[in-house]
């Protein structure tokens, strides 16, 4: 009877494989993040990789001794850029056919003298006080370099790493942990499928006293998402109307200390309102997706390049992630869960609109979401609409 259920479990969240794949991606971002170096391996060899962020002068000896060919450094061009104080020719950069430029990677010779912790995070940081004088040259890229920059994404590292190729027995041998580069690439959309409803609870809020919370946990361990129900859209879908939804991805400075440099916290209380008002009611995803998908820590480094003068794409691109890291499967995956496969979406991003739609939700209409600017957020806002094709009300 328990193997049962057991069993029953395991065909709700996906297959066992599945699940392991996730669970090895967790568990190898993870050790990025304590400065241990991890393999990554598939067709054309293995890799050992260590985030240059984080890498302690340990991390190094043992990535030295798994080594069978030289360090280098990768970069996403446009830090690689940066870093060699001139445009980075895009055929030098190893991206997938068709995917935006700062989604490369470039790999650089690394001269004994920059194989060392300091030195790394200096290149690995534009919010550094300095460049390192030294150039280093361009080396061919190592296997699985686009897996292995996806990885310290995952991580929530700056997305730069120390790789050298390695035989994959020296997983084993090291004591070091392994992964397929497969599993990282295709983990966004595996662990979104594995999403499972764990807890919910009435919670009346401040302006929306029906309101319920739905938590959901992905099988890799990671953080749980949240869904917010106000009202009863469940039942305004039954009877024909498809409810409100808004895609919120979290923001700590924003939601929280009522930060001036967004307008993420009048866009959650707004949302959450707005929904209370409308007979049909509403669905409020809460995404741990803070900084569109680059994470607290680089949130707070892309505010401080903003501050040297770039605006918010730029700062991403600079930091060597993307405009915007999220997508939608996890937003349409709680939709589902929750019974609503159909909505009015809260937003100006036109992007949410074609990403929720491609996922298989029925986008029924567009509501603007737009709040006043404050004087400390208008060209966060102007850049929005000048750079990300915003929709104006
Ligand atoms: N990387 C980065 N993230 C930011 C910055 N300012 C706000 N954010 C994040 O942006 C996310 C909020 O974006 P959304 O509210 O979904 O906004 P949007 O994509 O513009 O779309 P709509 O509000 O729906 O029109 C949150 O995760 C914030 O933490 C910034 O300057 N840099
Ligand atoms: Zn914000």
């Amino acid at each position: 009877m328990r193997d049962h259920a057991v069993a029953a479990r395991t065909d709700a969240v996906g297959s066992d494989s599945a699940v392991a794949a996730l669970r090895a991606v967790h568990r190898v971002a993870s050790e990025l993040r304590r400065g241990t170096p991890v393999l990554i391996r598939g067709a054309g060899g293995a890799v050992v990789v260590a985030a240059a962020e984080t890498v302690s002068a340990r991390g190094l000896g043992e990535l030295a001794t798994a080594a069978i060919g030289p360090a280098l450094l990768l970069l996403a061009p446009v830090r690689a850029a940066a870093v060699l104080q001139r445009p980075v020719p895009q055929a030098l950069a190893a991206a997938n056919a068709g995917s935006p430029p700062e989604m490369g990677v470039v790999a650089l010779r690394l001269p004994p003298g920059l194989l060392d912790p300091a030195a790394l995070k200096t290149l690995a940081d534009p919010t550094a006080e300095r460049l390192l004088p030294a150039e280093p040259e361009r080396g061919a890229a190592p296997p699985h370099a686009l897996a292995a920059i996806g990885l310290a994404k995952l991580a929530r590292l700056l997305p730069a790493l120390v790789a050298a190729p390695a035989a994959e027995g020296a997983a084993t041998r090291l004591n070091l942990l392994a992964v397929d580069a497969a599993d990282i690439l295709s983990y966004p959309t595996g662990a979104a499928a594995t999403l499972t409803r764990v807890a919910e609870a009435r919670v009346p809020l401040e302006d929306a006293p029906e309101a319920r919370i739905v938590a959901f946990r992905a099988a890799d361990g990671g953080i749980e998402h949240l869904a917010i129900l106000v009202g009863q859209p469940e039942a305004a879908l039954e009877a024909g109307t498809a409810p409100l939804a808004r895609i919120h991805s979290e923001c700590f400075t924003g939601d929280l200390l009522g930060s001036l440099r967004c307008d993420c916290g009048p866009q959650l209380r707004g949302a959450i309102k707005r929904m209370a008002e409308d007979p049909s009611g509403g669905v409020l995803l809460y995404l741990a997706q803070e900084g569109r998908g680059i994470g607290l820590v680089n949130k707070l480094r892309a505010y401080a390049l903003q501050d040297t003068g770039l605006d918010t794409l730029d700062a991403n691109r600079a930091l060597g992630y993307g405009a915007d890291e999220r997508n939608f499967w996890v937003a349409a995956e709680m939709l589902r869960a929750v019974g609503i496969d159909r909505v009015r979406l809260l937003t100006n991003n036109p992007d949410k609109l074609a990403g929720l739609a491609a996922c298989g939700i029925g986008v029924e209409g567009r509501e603007a979401h737009q709040f006043e600017a404050n004087g400390v957020n208008d060209a966060y806002l102007e850049t929005k609409a000048r750079r990300f094709g915003h929709l104006l009300a």
